[in-house]
């Protein structure tokens, strides 16, 4: 029996917290290796290779990807040092050093037994969920023998959770403080997320249609927490951005450039970009929205403002440790819920 008077680890039964992430290069020469890690066996066109390797070329060769998750480590860190939750925080990526192969085998030698995986990427669908399952799930096969794995529990999507949620809402009203006065009340507030073949949207989730549904459910409810906090209430809508693959294959629109020229056309007196389906502010985001997109809407003579992504916002930072309390509980309890472990075949699609 458990004594209730003992104060056990309140991260019980996880010994330990992997950051796992997309990866990104770090100079020029690990571009063109990156790209290739990255679309291996894909079928993505070599122009469309060539036009991405050139906006990372554009910003020295280097993705502020992993800058941006040592920085959400470090914060995490804090935050559970700050309340007394001893969990070390490992980081391995799909794309990129440090591989998820090799830090799962240095979880393995370090005697993890089992961890509780956090993924930059809020959503269900093949790229954003499935695809990092199964990335750990080799991970764990590649473990030499002579050592034991460590098992490994991927947190929920968490687009709906109120720290993802109440950081994205400050990064807008962050962004409308910055528009001209007189533009501000007639903002429209314009969610962007990535992309994805919509035979991949469609699979999404336990019942398909779950990437669209969620981006939609938390524009939302950011949209209401944002007219809630300035007392005006704006239109909102979901765009995309990063269209990759053969122009044959449907993948989700509007364009967010494409929308802007409408939006235009309609005289929307001004935009506010909220990169809601991207958890920092990497390259997607700095070339596709900051550089791209913004320079759209200044063509089109639109004042814009890009609202900050979730990144190290304190109540992001605070949100992950709630889920990882809750997750702990929830395994303890035996009670984990419909997303702790995804029924077999979710999100797959025609990929099954
Ligand atoms: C849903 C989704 C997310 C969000 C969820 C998540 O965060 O995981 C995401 C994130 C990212 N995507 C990234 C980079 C790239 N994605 C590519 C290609 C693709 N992305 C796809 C989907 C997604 N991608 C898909 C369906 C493809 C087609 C190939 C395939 O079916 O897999 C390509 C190939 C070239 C191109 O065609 O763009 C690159 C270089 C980076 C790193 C940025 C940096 O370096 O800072 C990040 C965080
Ligand atoms: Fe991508």
């Amino acid at each position: 029996m458990p004594n209730p008077d003992q104060n056990p680890n309140p991260a019980d039964p996880y010994d330990a917290l992997l950051l796992v992430s997309f990866g990104g290069p770090e100079k020029p020469e690990d571009v063109v290796p990156f790209l290739e890690n990255v679309t291996r066996g894909r079928g993505i066109p070599r122009e469309r290779l060539e036009v991405v390797g050139e906006h990372y070329f554009l910003f020295g060769g280097r993705s502020p990807i992993n800058d941006q998750n040592q920085a959400l480590i470090a914060a995490v860190e804090q935050e559970l040092a700050a309340h007394d939750i001893d969990l070390p925080i490992y980081w391995g990526n799909r794309n990129w050093a440090p591989y998820l192969a090799d830090t799962v085998e240095q979880m393995a030698a370090d005697g993890v037994r089992r961890a509780l995986c956090l993924v930059t990427s809020a959503y269900s669908s093949w790229s954003s969920c499935r695809q990092y399952l199964d990335n750990l799930e080799a991970a764990v096969a590649a473990v030499p023998e002579g050592l034991t794995a460590p098992r490994l529990d991927k947190i929920r999507a968490y687009y709906d959770h109120p720290g993802f949620v109440a950081a994205n809402v400050d990064g807008v009203l962050t962004a409308l403080a910055d528009l001209p006065d007189d533009v501000r009340d007639g903002a429209r507030l314009v969610f962007v997320t990535h992309s994805i073949p919509t035979t991949m949207a469609d699979a999404s989730g336990p019942t398909g249609g779950a990437y669209v549904a969620q981006h939609l459910e938390v524009a939302g409810i950011v949209a209401d927490q944002v007219a809630a906090a300035t007392g005006v209430t704006r239109a909102h809508e979901l765009v995309y951005c990063s269209r990759s693959g053969s122009p044959h294959t449907p993948w989700l629109e509007p364009d967010v450039n494409d929308r802007l020229e409408e939006l235009a056309g309609e005289g929307v007196a001004a935009v506010v970009l909220i990169p809601v389906g991207f958890v920092s502010d990497h390259m997607e985001v700095v070339y596709d929205l900051d550089t791209e997109a913004l320079a759209t809407a200044e063509r089109l003579g639109i004042p814009a403002r890009r609202a900050a992504s979730a990144g190290t916002h304190p109540a992001f930072v605070a949100g992950v440790r709630e889920l990882i309390l809750e997750r702990a509980a929830a395994e303890r309890a035996g009670t984990p819920g419909p997303c702790d472990s995804c029924p077999a075949g979710c999100c797959l699609g025609d990929r099954a």
